[in-house]
């Protein structure tokens, strides 16, 4: 469907209360384009390691919102145009003007579903859930994964490491533990690899949906693979329901950032003997997690590398 794009330029300081002002009148999900710099917890939820070069940030901020062709477009923009009026009279908008344009015919949501397509790390075959199974590949190790807002389609270099590795060293009956477990992507080839539990942790909530639908077409039974939202760094509660000395595998698909916090929290977590898989390093921070990973006392086994990510394999 086509959308009536406007955009509306105001301060970044008053970006938030504007956007508020825009869901008091039914209009949700404004993009926001200003020149702040992201914040720690930004980049965290981000998966982002090296930022570009931004500009300096000006104080100005564009805000898009889409109105449906069909609504009563004027009657909006006049409703809009009025709070901003009344906005203005305590508060440095900027310039609070809204100007038009007409989107592409896009399916914005689903739109990057064209872009998924089954493909293989080496023999398992990850196929879209919207995608058929061909009958010559019915006899291959099948996982099913629609993503959804969360990360973990398979395709990025980092997750294929990650499973690489849950080939080689799981074992029948395993408890695994799947820190930024995003989509379910890992505990469900970790269980599917004949592991006995997983439990997946992540700070963003979106991954609840997406594991459970996940766990759904990939038959995943009931009990076998739980899920917590809160960060196991530093949130106790956290903590004690993942326990301790517990898990034969570890994996851990974050930034290197995040990790070097993480791994001293990891080493109480495993068996004697259990293995940690990280991945997400890029390769210039291969050393820092190398030392964070020696420093809680693990024996690293392996470093395995694609494009310029790294994966670190350590032994408790
Ligand atoms: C690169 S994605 C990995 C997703 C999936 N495991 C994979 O391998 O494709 C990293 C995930 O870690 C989550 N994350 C970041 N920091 C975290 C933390 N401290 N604890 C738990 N999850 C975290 C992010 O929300 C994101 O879902």
């Amino acid at each position: 469907m086509k959308w009536n794009k406007y955009t509306l330029k105001t301060t970044s300081k008053a970006e938030d209360i504007v956007i508020s002002t825009l869901a008091d009148l039914g209009i949700q999900g404004v993009e926001i384009e200003d020149k702040q710099p992201l914040t720690e917890e930004d980049k965290r939820q981000m998966f982002v390691d090296i930022l570009p070069d931004m500009p300096e940030d000006d104080g100005v901020a564009y805000l898009n919102f889409y109105l449906e062709p069909e609504d009563d477009n004027e009657a909006i923009l006049k409703r809009v145009e009025e709070e901003l009026e009344e906005l203005r009279v305590f508060l440095d908008i900027g310039e609070g003007t809204i100007i038009r344009s007409e989107t592409e015919d896009k399916d914005w949501i689903n739109n990057w579903k064209q872009y998924f397509h089954q493909f293989y790390v080496d023999e398992i075959l990850i196929i879209p859930s919207w995608e058929e199974v061909r009958e010559e590949d019915r006899d291959k190790m099948i996982i099913h994964i629609d993503p959804g807002t969360a990360f973990g389609t398979g395709m990025h270099e980092t997750t294929q490491l990650c499973i690489r590795q849950l080939k080689k060293y799981v074992k029948p009956g395993d408890e695994v533990l799947d820190v930024g477990t995003g989509s379910g992507i890992l505990s469900i080839i970790a269980l599917k690899l004949s592991a006995g539990h997983a439990l997946g942790t992540d700070l963003d909530p979106c991954a609840v949906s997406a594991v459970e639908e996940n766990k759904a077409v990939n038959g995943i039974p009931e009990g076998s693979f739980d899920m917590l939202i809160g960060n196991i760094i530093d949130d106790r509660q956290v903590q004690e329901r993942a326990g301790y000395e517990k898990y034969d595998i570890v994996t851990a698909n974050i930034l290197a950032d995040v990790l070097i916090p993480l791994t001293p929290v990891i080493k109480s977590r495993l068996k004697p003997g259990g293995i940690y898989i990280t991945s997400g390093i890029l390769d210039v921070k291969e050393q820092e997690v190398r030392e964070a990973v020696e420093g809680a006392g693990l024996a690293v086994v392996e470093i395995t590398r694609q494009g310029e990510w790294v994966s670190i394999t350590a032994r408790k």
